[in-house]
């Protein structure tokens, strides 16, 4: 089947600040200031149309960095991400403008995606259906709950009816009919053969929904394959881990970057 996310050598890096007078001298001097920090290392992969991706990996190991670049949200530092179709990201923090109301943000949003005018018009009443937010659709997004920040943003990624979806934890926000209602709507989109990343701390949610995981371990990929194989060997890590104390997770943590610090450093990126 065709390839529709193909990913080559991503790097993203950061810079680490312990101040905020650090962070203004990163933006002043030329050549930055601060710590070279990699969120990502040399990240290759390819997904195909129809694949179900669940993206796993303790915290601060680059799920989410990783899923904004693939949905284009942030650039890679290095390294290529090509994109076959429309992709659309479902995030928590999904990217709405605070000061405008939740009917300005449906247009702005699409109209950010390519859409017309006409086109948005259409798809209006059914985006405003789909998040179920009453009146507030009028009302600015700096007054909305979480829960409803969240359900604009998802009616507006799914109703878009995008080729590639990267949903980050959405769907364990909100009610438990809101719930239900944008997991239907995954399940729909997975029938309907599009390419999903999904990224989730809850391993039933990824048993349940994904066909392949990819298992990011600070910044590398530890693994890629079916769930199946990938899946019972993170739990085996995750045990491991969890039993470890804060420090230890640390220790982990550091001797894991010590080892990879060489190739991100000799490619002086
Ligand atoms: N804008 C940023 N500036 C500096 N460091 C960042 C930035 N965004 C992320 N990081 C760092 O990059 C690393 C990866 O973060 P990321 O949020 O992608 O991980 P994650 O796997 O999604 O974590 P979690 O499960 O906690 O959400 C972390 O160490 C984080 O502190």
């Amino acid at each position: 089947m065709s390839e529709t996310v193909i990913v080559k050598n991503v790097y993203k890096k950061y810079k680490m600040h312990s101040k905020p007078s650090e962070k203004l001298l990163d933006v002043i001097l030329p050549g930055g200031y601060g710590e070279d920090f990699y969120a990502l290392q040399d990240i290759s992969f390819t997904a195909k149309k129809g694949d179900v991706i669940g993206l796993v990996g303790v915290n601060g190991s680059g799920k989410s960095t990783l899923s904004n670049i693939i949905a284009g949200v942030v650039p890679p530092t290095s390294g290529t991400v090509e994109t076959i179709g429309q992709t659309s990201l479902i995030a928590i923090a999904s990217g709405l403008n605070n000061q405008l109301s939740g009917r300005d943000n449906i247009e702005l949003k699409c109209l950010m995606l390519g859409f017309t005018k006409k086109e948005i018009k259409e798809m209006e009443p059914e985006i405003i259906e789909f998040a179920d937010i009453g009146k507030f659709i009028d009302q600015p997004v700096k007054k909305y709950s979480s829960g409803m920040k969240s359900r604009l943003g998802f009616a507006i990624s799914v109703t878009v009816n995008p080729d590639i979806l990267v949903v980050d934890e959405a769907l364990s926000v909100g009610d438990q009919a809101f719930a239900q209602k944008s997991k239907n709507k995954m399940f729909e989109f997975k029938e309907k053969g599009k390419t999903i990343f999904f990224v989730s701390h809850s391993m039933g949610q990824i048993k349940e929904f994904c066909d392949s995981a990819l298992w990011l371990e600070y910044g590398e990929i530890k693994d890629y394959g079916p769930v199946k194989e990938v899946i019972p060997e993170y739990e085996k890590f995750l045990k491991k881990y969890k039993a470890m104390t804060k420090e230890e997770q640390r220790k982990f943590r550091e001797e894991v970057m010590r080892k990879q610090s060489g190739p991100a450093a000799t490619l002086g990126k």
